[in-house]
């Protein structure tokens, strides 16, 4: 298999078809979102169904927003989960405390419109493993992440951080290439932009991205 030197995580998956063919495609990372208010919304019961048989290889991660330690601890034994994503007001003290508890990897999700935003970062990086930039929600949304909508990519070309960071928000095949060429990011997520509807996942369009990532160099 061709390895790109882009990591990509695809976000939002509801269905083993859909984690199948991204794990199969070359996902670096699998993403399930704990959150009622989302399309892509996992409940625990439907969690544990999935966790029996996902493939493996690529990471696991949980998303979280504002939700209680017993919800993650859940979400973690029925997914098996290797990381935390953090898309709520989480603060670096209690992502400290929760990776201290579980050991797992963390990772801050931090909502990006201009410059002076990606301060916010800083009281994070001696407490998480990674960083996430991702799109502030447009007004009204119900939702943190997950409205296909991206940030000023070039924002993050120069960027100073100790940290690992995925950008996030609006990226799809048609994109993607723009999305790395500006902002230099080596890891992508990608929700809305494989799907068909919101919450739905168009298996054609998760691998025909991962095919084309695998192409970059
Ligand atoms: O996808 C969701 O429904 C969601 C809900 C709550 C928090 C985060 C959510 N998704 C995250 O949003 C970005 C990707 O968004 P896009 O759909 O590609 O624009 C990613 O970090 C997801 O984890």
């Amino acid at each position: 298999m061709t390895q790109s030197s882009v990591s990509v995580k695809i976000c939002g998956i509801t269905t083993m078809e859909a984690a199948e063919a991204a794990a199969e495609a070359g996902a670096a990372y699998l993403g399930f979102i704990s959150f009622p208010k989302s399309p892509r919304h996992l409940t625990l019961s439907k969690a544990q169904e999935l966790g029996k048989s996902l493939p493996q290889g690529p990471a696991r991660v949980g998303v979280f927003v504002n939700a209680a330690e017993q919800d993650i601890l859940e979400m973690i034994e029925a997914l098996d989960l290797t990381h935390l994503q953090f898309h709520g007001h989480e603060s670096p003290e209690h992502i400290r405390a929760l990776k201290d508890k579980t050991g797992l990897q963390t990772i801050k999700a931090l909502a990006i419109a201009d410059s002076s935003d990606l301060e916010k970062a800083v009281p994070y990086y001696k407490s998480v493993d990674f960083l996430l930039f991702d799109a502030k929600p447009p007004k009204g949304s119900d939702l943190p992440g997950g409205n296909n909508v991206s940030l000023p990519w070039a924002l993050l070309r120069n960027l100073k951080t100790p940290l690992p960071w995925f950008v996030a928000g609006g990226i799809h095949r048609g994109n993607m290439h723009e999305a790395v060429h500006q902002s230099h990011a080596t890891m992508i997520d990608i929700s809305s932009g494989v799907e068909s509807k919101p919450g739905l996942k168009d298996i054609a369009k998760i691998k025909a991205l991962l095919y084309e990532i695998k192409q970059m160099k």
